[in-house]
């Protein structure tokens, strides 16, 4: 039977929409004051007292940071020889380099069509799918996610036009 395409699949992963609004401190203080003040002239109609209430600021969000990704390549390693009916970075482990690359493909080009499409938020979870199975192609390699960093650091500052030209003149280019 012919493999439903993925992109009519429902998803199980991926923030379909930002930070929810719950978790927005700003919103949260807002809403704090609004029930306060709503509580002071339900208790004092049509007069205003000397007490105020102050909100009590609700507990900040943990900022998300690229942190992240260092702790799931750790995750996805110890997941390595794992039951793969328990974990699925295990089952694509398990499952060889082929299946690995074919996925992280897919993923890619699925981000790529909701870029090109415009869908921001769509684009974020696709992101998110593309990070996690490169994850699992550096797990598959044994590259150290420590090496990316350090490439990336050492190309910083390095206009990529300026790269370009300074490479040496391939005459079969044109
Ligand atoms: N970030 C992810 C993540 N992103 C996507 N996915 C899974 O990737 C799968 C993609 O489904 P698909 O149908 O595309 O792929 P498939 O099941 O291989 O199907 P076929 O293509 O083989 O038919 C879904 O099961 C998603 O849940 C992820 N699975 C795990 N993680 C992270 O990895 C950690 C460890 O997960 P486990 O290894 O499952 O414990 C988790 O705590 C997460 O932090």
């Amino acid at each position: 039977m012919p493999k439903t395409p993925k992109t009519l699949r429902p998803k199980t992963r991926g923030p379909k929409s930002p930070t929810p609004k719950s978790l927005d401190k700003t919103d949260g203080a807002k809403a704090a004051g609004k029930k306060a003040s709503a509580k002071k002239s339900a208790t004092t109609p049509g007069k205003s007292t000397k007490h105020t209430i102050v909100p009590t600021p609700l507990p900040a969000a943990p900022q998300a940071t690229s942190d992240v990704l260092d702790r799931l390549f750790a995750v996805v390693t110890a997941r390595r020889g794992t039951d793969p009916s328990l974990s699925h970075s295990a089952r694509l482990l398990a499952r060889g380099r082929r299946k690995i690359a074919q996925k992280f493909g897919e993923e890619a080009v699925e981000c790529l069509i909701e870029a090109v499409a415009g869908n921001r938020d769509e684009l974020v979870g696709e992101s998110a799918d593309v990070l996690y199975h490169l994850i699992v192609m550096w797990v598959d390699a044994a590259v150290q996610p420590e090496e990316i960093w350090a490439e990336l650091q050492r190309r910083e500052g390095v206009s990529g036009i300026a790269e370009k030209a300074a490479r040496p003149h391939d005459p079969l280019a044109g």
